[in-house]
């Protein structure tokens, strides 16, 4: 994937850069059960908000870089369909927007060419990775498929790792999982490490995201040791939520997370990623998680090795402050209304 390619405002003929190119980096092996990383680490919600409104301040991405923010973003993006009446042509759609998220117009205004920006990969249920995998033949787009009883999870731990094994056989690459919540809630954690580690064991070569479905886990503190655990238990990235709790990705819960994944980093040495997911629907927002994700980790967090946003309506309205960048116009909304 291409990282470093040069963006052209199609208005001002600048040149602009795009974020630096990353680095592949070892999978996150995992570590025995430590509670001695988190057990007494609290969180303090006021003083993660007072971070979160400074880095507000710092959100606003000067015009002749926004362009490139943006385009990272997409690339960045697992675009997502998780409804109950997902079918084969709307996954056929997805994936096609997947393999050309931005119009040919706005391509070219960017400077770009068609294969520079592609998403970061197309999350579904697992009924519907087959028809992903076709559609997305050739492209190098990963299939991403929730599994383990999305979005609930309450199913005997047997069917839950069953399911992530029948995806990765279908042709999964990712597999995003979600926790346990009674698990973390009533903290117990050897229990939450075991199941965790159990389904990396079930996710084979396929990468696992953890979804703690923070919104439901009542305190930070909470958020961070099940961060901690998902970590240890060897997730490749932890992510926010379903998209499907009352609260889904905040960025004081995201903060809380990328300090977790910062900690066990200095730990261990070993990268995770992270996934905000869930509400997120325009290009501003966007910017903000990358802006955090810059601030609190560096330049690497800023690639999809390591940062996705799980979005299945955000890539709309980037692509319209993309077009309005290229034209000086603004389309309606409901002419990006795919993803
Ligand atoms: O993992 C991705 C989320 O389910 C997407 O949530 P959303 O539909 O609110 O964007």
């Amino acid at each position: 994937m291409t990282t470093r390619t040069e963006i052209k405002t199609g208005t001002q003929g600048a040149l602009i850069p795009a974020p630096a190119p990353h680095q592949s980096h070892a999978r996150n092996g995992g570590m025995p059960l430590d509670t001695a990383m988190f057990e007494s680490h609290r969180v303090n919600r006021a003083a993660a908000e007072r971070r979160c409104a400074t880095l507000a301040g710092r959100r606003s991405v000067k015009k002749v870089y926004q362009a490139a923010w943006l385009v990272n973003a997409i690339r960045c993006v697992d675009l997502t369909t998780l409804a109950g009446d997902d079918t084969r042509d709307r996954v056929q759609r997805l994936c096609a927007k997947a393999r050309n998220p931005l119009a040919r117009h706005i391509v070219e205004g960017l400077g770009l060419a068609a294969s520079d920006v592609q998403v970061g990969a197309v999350c579904v249920y697992p009924t519907m990775v087959p028809h992903a995998v076709a559609a997305l033949e050739g492209s190098g787009i990963p299939v991403a498929s929730v599994a383990t009883g999305f979005p609930a999870g309450l199913m005997p731990l047997s069917l839950r790792l069953e399911e992530i094994r029948w995806a990765v056989a279908q042709g999964a690459q990712e597999i995003d999982i979600v926790i346990s919540r009674e698990l973390a809630l009533t903290r117990n954690w050897q229990a939450l490490y075991d199941e965790l580690a159990a389904m990396r064991a079930a996710c084979g070569e396929a990468h696992m995201k953890a979804i703690l479905a923070t919104g439901e886990l009542e305190t930070l503190s909470n958020v961070y040791a099940a961060s901690m655990v998902a970590m240890q238990a060897g997730a490749d990235f932890i992510k926010t939520s379903t998209g499907k709790e009352n609260v889904n990705a905040t960025l004081p819960v995201s903060l809380t997370m990328v300090r977790a994944l910062r900690d066990y980093g200095m730990a261990t040495g070993h990268r995770v990623g992270f996934k905000p997911a869930g509400g997120m629907k325009q290009a501003k927002e966007a910017i903000g998680w990358l802006v955090l994700m810059k601030e609190e980790l560096g330049r690497d967090w800023l690639n999809p090795d390591l940062f996705r946003f799980g979005a299945s309506s955000m890539l709309g309205d980037i692509e319209r402050q993309l077009e309005h960048h290229v034209t000086g116009r603004y389309a309606g909304p409901n002419r990006h209304a795919l993803a």
